[in-house]
């Protein structure tokens, strides 16, 4: 059928097409089913919602469609059923266990690229490869494809360096002081990050409580050739886009199957032009990887990919028993990085951690001796050359680089918790710690989060604070009170654990 274009003011995240109930009987149309629509040469797709709001003759666009293209107001364009796309089979074959051929992966990443599959195919897709897994040939298939369908980066610069946490570990604000170490020894790395995935705060949600991280390619070429190093988001470039929609149905989730993860992080990087990349792994309880063992497995996978895109990769298999430094959730975080910065000291395992990956970089890139990088990152960290890098950034993604830690806003609606018994703390749970985050409202309330007074090995005495809990809201407050009750993150010597009657 042929219809005019109205654009509605509607944001759903859906891309959705109204269709009058009329027209959609007589087109045998019903919800949520795809449609094609026709402008020209362009094609889009998207799921139908019927309503009496719009007339016979009409189509209504979402916001969300308009990104995708951009119809005019009034505008003919042809509306077509679409049947059930061929990379639906595919994914049932994941689903049933069953390899993938290339050519297969190959259609469902263009198929989610064209949003040809819905949020509901995509989630299956993400859930079959969490329960079933990908070999190495269907990850690299995997990987090319959505490095592929995407743009690519050309700095004129070599070498192009990278890192990468594959995240999971509350706090892991470390790659926020890894990237000016490395931009101010000389070296370019143009980091792009995602936003949370599992965790309570993505890299580029601490960014962005400071600078802007939302930029075109052309913006991104202009920021490194000058000063070196960018931290934006990778979810605003066409670069390997197919993983910014999956990674959509990841956090829904809280998911991360490791075929995908491997595909999603190294399609970027591939799409990046980064030449010689380090991946942090952090390992422990209540993180994506749990063992060394487990650790080394993915760390061979990472070298193998690397290989077969033609990149240099190097693994470090970092502690993640417990969070990173005092601070958990994008402002909180974003103080606690900036201020490492800007004094060049901080929590150990902030610091021990950043200037590790730091110097391996270092290494890598050839600008430091082996052995040296570490020391070396140390220095740039502690001399304010990393702080000085670090205000260049920021100025160039406009934010403001006389920022403040203290200026920036965090939560002001608090609850501490305090120690029920004195002894030495035994663990802290991560899962935990997440959650109660989570439960304040980040990483969407950037003010939420948690500050921790204690960590794993510590002294407490009865009634000392172990953490407090920010929110922007008493609702989400009283959410997170509510779960940090239930879970306990912090355990302590001598306490009481659980109690358990009437068995
Ligand atoms: O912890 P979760 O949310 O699962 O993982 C996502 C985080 O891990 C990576 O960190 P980085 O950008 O290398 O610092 C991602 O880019 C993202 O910020
Ligand atoms: N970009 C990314 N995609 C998937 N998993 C990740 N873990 C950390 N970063 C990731």
């Amino acid at each position: 059928m042929k219809a005019k274009v109205r654009i509605l003011d509607i944001y759903s995240g859906r891309y959705s097409v109204f269709i009058n109930e009329k027209e959609a009987r007589e087109a045998k149309l019903h919800p949520d089913d795809l449609v094609r629509l026709e402008a020209g040469k362009k094609t889009v797709y998207g799921s139908v919602v019927i309503s009496s709001l719009i007339d016979e003759g009409e189509i209504g666009i979402s916001r969300d469609i308009l990104q995708l293209h951009n119809f005019s107001e009034g505008e003919v364009i042809t509306v077509l059923p679409s049947g059930t796309p061929e990379s639906v089979r595919y994914i049932k074959k994941k689903m049933n266990g069953e390899k993938l051929r290339k050519v297969e992966i190959e259609a469902i990443v263009r198929d989610i690229v064209d949003r040809k599959l819905r949020d509901i195919e995509i989630s299956s897709f993400v859930t079959a490869l969490e329960i079933n897994g990908l070999d190495m040939d269907e990850i690299a298939a995997l990987t090319i494809a959505m490095a592929e369908t995407g743009d690519m980066l050309d700095i004129d610069r070599k070498p192009i360096m990278d890192v990468h946490s594959i995240g999971g570990v509350p706090g892991n604000k470390t790659n926020i002081l890894v990237v000016p170490i490395v931009a101010a020894a000389g070296l370019t790395i143009p980091k792009t990050s995602s936003r949370a995935i599992t965790s309570a705060a993505g890299t580029a949600d601490v960014v962005e409580v400071f600078a802007d991280v939302s930029f075109s390619l052309d913006e991104i070429k202009r920021i490194v050739e000058k000063v070196g190093a960018c931290l934006v988001w990778g979810g605003a470039l066409n670069l390997a886009p197919a993983d910014d929609i999956t990674i959509k149905a990841e956090r829904a989730l809280s998911i991360d199957p490791t075929g995908l993860m491997l595909a999603s992080i190294m399609s970027k990087k591939y799409a990046m032009g980064s030449q010689y990349v380090l991946i942090d792994i952090p390992t422990g309880k209540g993180v994506k990887v749990e063992s060394v063992d487990q650790a080394r497995a993915l760390a061979r996978d990472f070298i193998e990919l690397g290989k077969r895109l033609g990149q240099y990769v190097e693994v470090a298999i970092t502690y993640g028993g417990q969070p990173i430094g005092h601070t958990v959730g994008p402002a909180l975080e974003a103080r606690e990085a900036l201020s490492a910065l800007m004094t060049g000291t901080g929590p150990g395992s902030l610091i021990e951690k950043a200037t590790g990956l730091a110097g391996v970089l270092l290494e890598m890139g050839g600008v430091a001796p082996t052995g040296m990088g570490k020391k070396m990152a140390k220095e740039i960290l502690e001399s304010g050359k990393a702080w000085e890098k670090m205000k260049e950034i920021i100025e160039e993604q406009g934010g403001d680089p006389n920022i403040k830690p203290d200026d920036i806003p965090v939560g002001d609606k608090t609850y501490t918790f305090t120690a029920s018994t004195s002894g030495y703390v035994t663990s802290i749970d991560n899962r935990a710690i997440t959650g109660i985050a989570r439960a304040a409202g980040a990483p969407e309330d950037k003010g939420a989060g948690i500050e921790l007074y204690v960590k794993v090995g510590e002294k407490v005495k009865e009634g000392d604070p172990l953490f407090t809990i920010h929110a922007e809201s008493e609702a989400r407050l009283d959410q997170a009170i509510v779960f940090a009750r239930r879970t306990e993150p912090i355990r302590i010597e001598g306490m009481v654990l659980q109690r358990i009657g009437n068995i």
